[in-house]
């Protein structure tokens, strides 16, 4: 039997006339990782606030870990751990007495809280770094030290509020690495972002929320089913060439006024590679060629028949 980490029911939230969730439900499995996704302003944070009791939601009931957020509050924060966009980290104090401070608020006293402090700077890499002012660390650095904060308490229930936004790929790739960890440990994460490729690397489920709805659910497979596929985009010098691709590149599409032709392709190097090949052979020269894989507007445009940057207004 599977149990549910967080039920969630009609959650609707307006900031006066402004509706910022319009009637939520959500059901994540304990042990899973659940993404939510959508553009800046979609209500993902909001979400995230009433689910960790940082804000009531208007209507709508909320079980975590099977406790009521409203009745239950004290239990429900008992069980989680939230690491959001402005991270919890103080700036003046080290990496290490960041962690200590948290190891003192949950009363993990002497060796205990040294232990785990230990543990922590271990498993987040940050052993080097532990003696230096939270002030001089990377942006990744800063995001590792703040869900190593949060770990402290041992919640079974973790809330990561754009985890990866403005960081490089490397340090996003670090942060994957470490939401795969954490949920092989047993927790369930749930985690809110802007990048379909994130909730596809990490996600069991997404939710598509735009607009204070959910818009789509599934696992990332049954959701990337629903959008188109990446392409090749390739530009041309003149009509004569670009008709000339299009009859040797099968199922591609003509853009005539852009001189552009979208070839179907799944961006893999073999792909790209028989396609240079094909108008190798037939000497086709191009003048641009892009590689472009489905991203969060494509999903929008898909699911919604607007662009993700597109507000309208409710
Ligand atoms: N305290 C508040 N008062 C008024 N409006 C608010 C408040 N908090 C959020 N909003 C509005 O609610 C909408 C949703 O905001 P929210 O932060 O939940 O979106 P988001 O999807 O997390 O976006 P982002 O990626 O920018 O954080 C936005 O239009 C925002 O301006």
């Amino acid at each position: 039997m599977t149990s549910s980490a967080i039920v969630a029911s009609g959650l609707k939230k307006a900031y006066g006339d402004k509706v910022v969730l319009a009637g939520i439900d959500l059901d994540v499995r304990a042990g899973s990782v659940f993404a939510l996704l959508g553009p800046n302003g979609a209500g993902k944070t909001t979400t995230v606030n009433v689910l960790t009791t940082l804000a009531s939601a208007d209507s709508g009931t909320v079980r975590v870990a099977g406790y009521d957020i409203v009745s239950d509050t004290k239990k429900v924060r008992a069980a989680i751990g939230v690491t959001g966009q402005f991270a919890s980290v103080d700036e003046l104090l080290s990496g290490e007495e960041n962690l200590q401070l948290m190891a003192d608020l949950h009363r993990l006293r002497g060796s205990a809280g040294k232990r785990v402090v230990r543990q922590l700077l271990k498993r987040f890499d940050l052993e080097e770094s532990a003696g230096k002012l939270a002030s001089t660390y990377s942006g990744g650095m800063r995001r590792k030290l703040d869900l190593a904060m949060t770990l402290v308490g041992r919640p079974r229930i973790i809330f990561l509020d754009e985890p990866t936004t403005g960081l490089d790929p490397r340090s996003r790739r670090t942060m994957w690495g470490i939401v795969r960890e954490l949920v092989a440990d047993g927790m369930t994460i749930l985690l809110t972002t802007q990048y379909l490729e994130e909730a596809d690397q990490l996600a069991d489920r997404i939710a598509v929320l735009d607009q204070g709805l959910l818009v789509a659910e599934g696992s990332p497979e049954q959701l990337k089913r629903q959008i188109p596929g990446g392409h090749i985009r390739l530009r041309f010098a003149g009509a004569e060439q670009l008709g000339a691709a299009a009859r040797v590149l099968a199922g591609s599409t003509v853009d005539l006024d852009a001189l552009v032709l979208r070839v179907p392709s799944d961006g893999g190097v073999k792909s790209v590679r028989a396609v240079l090949d094909r108008l190798d052979e037939y000497a086709v020269d191009v003048e641009e060629f892009t590689v472009h894989m489905p991203d969060l507007d494509d999903v929008f445009l898909a699911l919604t028949g607007h662009s993700s940057t597109e507000v309208t207004s409710r």
